[in-house]
């Protein structure tokens, strides 16, 4: 586990580095499934000071097997997903500015050019925000629930549109390992950006037309994109 260690440390890092986060926010998570195992980013450390022997590592039933700090507190998030998407890899939380944004105003991001259709198939979902008995349940479990519900109910594939908001919290992105999840999670938030300014620029803006998303997706993809229903 040391060598995942170091790989889901160093991709921790990454967030500072692309001004994904600020002080102890977002974190980082990679999995061996092979031990049904993964590995997290220790809550509320900061990223100046955090080491890979920080990292705790936690089983498939939300146990901590190792680490001397407590596990990110959106563990159970991270569990969720694993649980239910076995060809994801890794998976990473930010607060990153602008998609966060738009995931306080509860709006899906559409895919209004080329940028956004190169790695993500269709709008960013932004799931609802939890009811009360949800939040106080098991606010971080259930935000897992919420988003593994979409996508089985929506029919889309996660490992097309790998990456989701969550209203009124922020952005959630994943990958087939820790780096392509910060990778997707870089990308959301330029996207998030983009999206932004192009509807202050034009707020009459469409979708980009679904053969141009075909085209680029389809392109870096291949042909395993399924679009759902539920998109517009
Ligand atoms: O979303 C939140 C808090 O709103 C968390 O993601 C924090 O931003 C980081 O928590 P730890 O990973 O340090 O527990």
């Amino acid at each position: 586990m040391e060598e995942l260690k170091k790989e889901v440390w160093e991709a921790n890092m990454l967030l500072p580095k692309y001004g994904l986060v600020t002080f102890t926010w977002g974190n980082v998570s990679g999995i061996d499934r092979e031990k049904g195992l993964f590995v997290i980013k220790p809550s509320g450390v900061d990223y100046d000071v955090m080491k890979p022997e920080d990292m705790v590592v936690m089983d498939m039933e939300g146990n901590r097997v190792e680490g001397h700090y407590k596990p990110s507190s959106d563990t159970p998030t991270h569990l969720e997903l694993y649980k239910a998407f076995p060809e994801i890899g890794g998976i990473i939380h930010t607060h990153s500015s602008y998609a966060t944004s738009w995931a306080q105003a509860g709006r899906s991001i559409p895919c209004y050019g080329t940028t956004h259709a190169d790695y993500m198939y269709g709008d960013i979902p932004c799931m609802r925000c939890l009811n009360k008995e949800e939040i106080e349940e098991a606010y971080e479990a259930n935000t897992g629930h919420l988003i593994v519900n979409y996508f089985k109910e929506s029919g889309r594939n996660p490992m097309d549109v790998p990456a989701c908001l969550c209203k009124n919290h922020g952005p959630f992105a994943w990958g087939k390992d820790p780096h392509e999840a910060v990778h997707n999670a870089v990308v959301l938030e330029e996207v998030a950006k983009m999206a932004y300014r192009a509807e202050v620029i034009e707020p009459r803006i469409q979708p980009a037309p679904q053969e141009l998303q075909d085209k680029h997706y389809y392109r870096k993809h291949g042909a395993n994109a399924y679009y759902g229903q539920d998109t517009k």
